[in-house]
């Protein structure tokens, strides 16, 4: 009778070289700090170019497409094309378990509780399946539904409401520079992000300067460095050292520049790693000693992967650093989509940004419509937007 319920095996490990020593290093002294290194190198290509993927390492597994995914390659589909492609796990998970549910089946009791399964295994969380299931229970009686068919349609209108209050985009015109840290745990999709916001600031016109903040890994150093060079984008870094002094020395040029965005990066950590997480509220704090009105924004990035886990990220991350905004990324890689409304009912902030892949175009703001809509998209992912 579950057989909508199944699970896909585990995926393997994607991301590599994640480690990180227990004990942060010993912090240099500001005065006796490596020279920062600049990176600024013209001719970018138009587009962000193929090669800025291939600049990331450790390429995640790509989600097995649907056959209609497949019609046309991810560079030339459009957006809301993407997003339903990104969300074909969770959708054959949540969507397709309704599929098997809804058709012409009429509302009984028996139905409910199928479809209390099935968006507990979308990892909608227990607040928030509840939460739908009572209001479904309401409308079945209230509006007199009668269909499984309309059944859905309020479930998907009762989930764009629960997901709504999170769509607040990102508006970076308040200051100059304008400072985002961007913080989370290893492997979440931080550096990765960065260049992709880099890109989409840029495209809105605006100058953008990314600091080289997690000193832990030199990959994501060396990540920043070729993004920047290939794309005109000036990147702060140091070899090895203190995060908050390469942010410190960032946050300044940018000052000397008249940049508008800063984007900084910082070091992956657990939240259990509490050195690490008092590291990260230093962090904050040098950002506010160089700029006072900073940071402005502070960019938890969530792995989509990690389910019902993720709450307890926002948690931990917020109490350290005062979460202003989330980035869900790799919503493409998992099945478990749905943990945005469980963020939406136990831990609500501004849902920014979420990605659907490792291209650079994306990661897109989060509309709670288009989300919802590609969730429940009936005429196959690659249908035209
Ligand atoms: N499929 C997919 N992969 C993604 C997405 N976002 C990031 N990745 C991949 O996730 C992997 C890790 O990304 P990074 O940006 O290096 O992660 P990080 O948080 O900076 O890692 P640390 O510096 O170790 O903390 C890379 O292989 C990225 O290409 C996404 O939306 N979808």
């Amino acid at each position: 009778m579950f057989g909508f319920l199944r699970k896909k095996p585990a995926k393997p490990d994607a991301v590599e070289d994640k480690t990180q020593p227990d004990e942060i290093p010993a912090e240099p002294a500001r005065d006796q700090a490596e020279p920062i290194a600049e990176a600024v190198q013209p001719a970018p290509p138009a587009d962000g170019g193929p090669d800025f993927e291939a600049s990331f390492e450790a390429p995640f597994e790509a989600p097995v497409p649907l056959a209609a995914e497949t019609a046309r390659p991810a560079a030339k589909r459009s957006w809301s094309e993407r997003l339903k492609a990104g969300l074909s796990r969770t959708r054959q998970q949540l969507g397709g378990g309704l599929a098997s549910l809804f058709g012409r089946r009429k509302i009984d009791e028996e139905l409910l509780e199928e479809l209390e399964a099935t968006l507990l295994m979308a990892d909608c969380g227990v607040e928030a399946t509840q939460h739908l299931l009572g209001e479904l229970r309401k409308r079945w009686k209230r509006d007199r539904l009668e269909t499984a068919d309309q059944l859905q349609k309020a479930l998907a209108d009762e989930l764009h409401a629960i997901l709504l209050p999170l769509e607040e985009p990102l508006d970076v015109s308040g200051h100059s520079p304008y400072i985002i840290m961007i913080a989370g745990v290893n492997g979440s999709g931080k550096t990765t992000s960065i260049g992709k916001l880099a890109k989409y600031f840029q495209a809105q016109g605006r100058s953008v300067l990314l600091a080289a903040g997690d000193t832990f890994r030199a990959a994501a150093r060396e990540q920043l460095m070729t993004w920047g060079e290939r794309n005109n984008v000036t990147v702060i870094a140091q070899d090895g050292g203190d995060s908050a002094a390469v942010i410190f020395d960032a946050i300044n040029a940018a000052k000397a520049r008249r940049i508008d965005v800063v984007l900084a990066d910082t070091a992956g950590r657990l939240p259990t790693q509490l050195h690490l997480m008092d590291e990260i509220a230093k962090v904050k704090r040098v950002i506010a000693k160089a700029s006072p009105t900073g940071p402005h924004e502070v960019l938890l990035v969530l792995d989509a992967n990690i389910g019902q886990n993720a709450l307890a990220q926002v948690k931990a991350f917020d109490s350290a650093i005062g979460v202003t905004g989330l980035v869900v990324t790799k919503l493409d890689g998992t099945a478990k989509g749905g943990v945005v409304a469980a963020i939406a009912r136990q831990y609500p902030r501004p849902l920014r940004f979420i990605g659907v892949g490792e291209g650079i175009d994306d990661l897109q703001p989060f509309k709670a419509r288009e989300f919802v809509d590609a969730l429940f998209d009936t005429n196959g992912a690659g249908s035209a937007a």
